[in-house]
């Protein structure tokens, strides 16, 4: 296939090619009607309902693919994008509500150095060398001090117990990595995400308006549920504090039950069990609770 010829006009989306953030990406990507077919080890894959390709890339290199203009859009970590001091070169388009981690300061448990100041001077492993010079350089001039950061691209927490380091920056979701080796974390740099960034001069705008709307569609559904029940109208106040919806609920007409209505409402999935017990509560029954895949609100 003559890929040059077929990208031609296409936008250029990049998506991880793997790790922590591929398979919920192929999900959102599915779940938001964008085909493509994929042969085994091929990076860039056309769309077959969009003009989109697909560039599967590590998730590190996004960030500067995006904002030099080589693609238009991109989803990646937000830790990826300031490591990789873009954050002005960009535009962030949204959160994706997924890849959500810590990335911290470490150090062995018992270890010597247990303070920034105290590991001032020392070695730090890592594969956010950039952060590490941002937290290192400033107390190394106010100590007169040279930290030395070596670069590795994973398994980071494996440097301490090698001897290689004595303490690391890496990132912490469950915390599991990071106790089996023996490690606890000394200090937060940022709480991180992923997110879909796109290039500041992108010529394909509409395109990614279009995507972002029905990316947001796919994730707004993920967090939501709709809930239907039938109340006495004499309660309908109360049901309708407990469940407002996004635009407020949809109420009809019980014409088999006078005084009675049907509602039907958005509510939070996260808050389902809590909200059913508090319309039960005021005398609604009923109660059904739907999932939806997608939604444009
Ligand atoms: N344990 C985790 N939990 C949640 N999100 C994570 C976790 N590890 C990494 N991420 C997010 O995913 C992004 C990409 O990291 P990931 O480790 O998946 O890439 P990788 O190192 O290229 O892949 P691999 O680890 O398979 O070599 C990170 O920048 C971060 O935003
Ligand atoms: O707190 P946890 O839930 O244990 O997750 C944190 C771990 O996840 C990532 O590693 P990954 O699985 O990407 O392996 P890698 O070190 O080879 O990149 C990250 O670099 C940590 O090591
Ligand atoms: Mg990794």
């Amino acid at each position: 296939m003559d890929f040059v010829k077929d990208l031609d006009n296409r936008l250029l989306f990049a998506v991880p090619k793997k790790g922590r953030l591929y398979e919920q990406c192929m999900q959102l990507l599915q779940g938001s009607d964008i085909h493509f077919n994929r042969r085994s080890r091929q990076d860039i894959a056309l769309s077959t309902n969009l003009p989109v390709a697909l560039i599967f890339l590590p998730a590190a290199d996004i960030p500067k693919y995006v904002a030099e203009g080589n693609v238009d859009l991109g989803i990646t970590g937000q830790d990826m994008v300031e490591e990789n001091e873009v954050t002005e070169k960009i535009t962030q388009l949204m959160s994706l509500g997924f890849g959500q981690c810590r990335l911290c300061v470490q150090v062995p448990v018992k270890g010597e150095h247990q303070t920034l100041e105290s590991l001032c001077g020392k070695r730090i492993v890592t594969s956010f060398d950039a952060f590490a010079r941002k937290v290192f350089e400033p107390l190394d001039a106010k100590y007169g001090k040279k930290t030395t950061i070596n670069y590795v691209s994973g398994s980071v927490e494996a440097a301490c117990a090698l001897g290689l380091a004595d303490g690391i920056i890496d990132l912490v979701e469950s915390g599991e990595t990071m106790r089996a080796a023996g490690l606890h974390d000394i200090h937060t740099l940022m709480t991180t995400e992923s997110v879909l960034i796109s290039n500041k001069n992108t010529h394909h705008q509409d395109l990614i308006s279009k995507l972002t709307s029905r990316i947001r569609g796919v994730i707004t559904a993920s967090k939501y549920v709709l809930c239907t029940y039938n109340v006495e109208r004499q309660h309908l106040d109360l049901a309708v504090k407990i469940t407002p919806g996004r635009q407020g609920p949809t109420i009809s007409s019980l014409v088999s039950h006078e005084g009675w209505v049907s509602v039907s409402s958005m509510i939070e999935k996260k808050r389902t069990g809590e909200i059913m017990d508090a319309l039960t509560d005021v005398g609604a029954t009923d109660i059904l609770v739907m999932g939806f895949t997608n939604c444009r609100v």
